[in-house]
């Protein structure tokens, strides 16, 4: 049996699954680069970890980017988030490209939830253009542009974290 906390996680709490598939995923990424694009040009795109390597690898590929730079940051433990731990900044190079505040970099990240995340990194760089792929309300001020809004009771399965499985049928005892 596995132990559990008497406190609901994150995602317990959401309740409500949306699971996205590569394909959607994808497609979600391609229809963010067209706004994006409209907004930009950037001089680099900033990668808020883990999340946002993937979509990051997307929008600067459409957008012809090839310098590619991390935030790392800790705060979800599978799905509690804990105190936030910035692990690594951007580089000094990539600071000069922003001109020490950001301007002209584009972050990037998989989604917005509360929005604790998002807040860091615009400390970090208040200037730069923060771009997310989905975004809940709670977090949704803090984002410049991003394609899909879900509920605050949503929580979104990414591609990268879930597998197919076998699903029975709707009917109890069909076959
Ligand atoms: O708006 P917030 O409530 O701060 O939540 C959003 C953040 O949570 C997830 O990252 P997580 O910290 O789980 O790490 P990961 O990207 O390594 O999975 C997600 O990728 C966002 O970065
Ligand atoms: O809805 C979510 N899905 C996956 N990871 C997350 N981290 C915060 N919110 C979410
Ligand atoms: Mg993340």
């Amino acid at each position: 049996m596995v132990e559990r906390n008497s406190e609901p996680s994150a995602q317990e709490r959401a309740g409500r699954p949306f699971p996205v598939s590569w394909d959607q995923f994808h497609r979600d990424c391609r229809a963010l680069t067209w706004r994006l694009n409209e907004v930009g040009p950037f001089h680099a795109v900033v990668a808020i970890t883990r999340g946002g390597l993937v979509p990051a690898a997307i929008v600067a590929r459409e957008l012809g980017l090839r310098v590619i730079d991390t935030v790392c940051v800790a705060s979800y433990d599978h799905d509690k988030q804990g105190d936030l731990k910035v692990l690594k900044g951007i580089s000094e190079q990539t600071a000069k490209l922003g001109g020490g505040t950001g301007k002209g970099l584009l972050i990037v990240d998989d989604l917005v939830d509360t929005g604790k995340t998002g807040k860091l990194v615009r400390e970090l760089l208040p200037d730069a253009h923060f771009a997310t792929v989905y975004a809940k309300p709670k977090g949704r001020p803090l984002v410049d542009t991003y394609i899909t809004e879900v509920s605050q009771d949503t929580w979104i399965f990414f591609p990268w974290d879930t597998a197919l499985s076998f699903q029975p049928p709707l009917r109890d005892g069909a076959a």
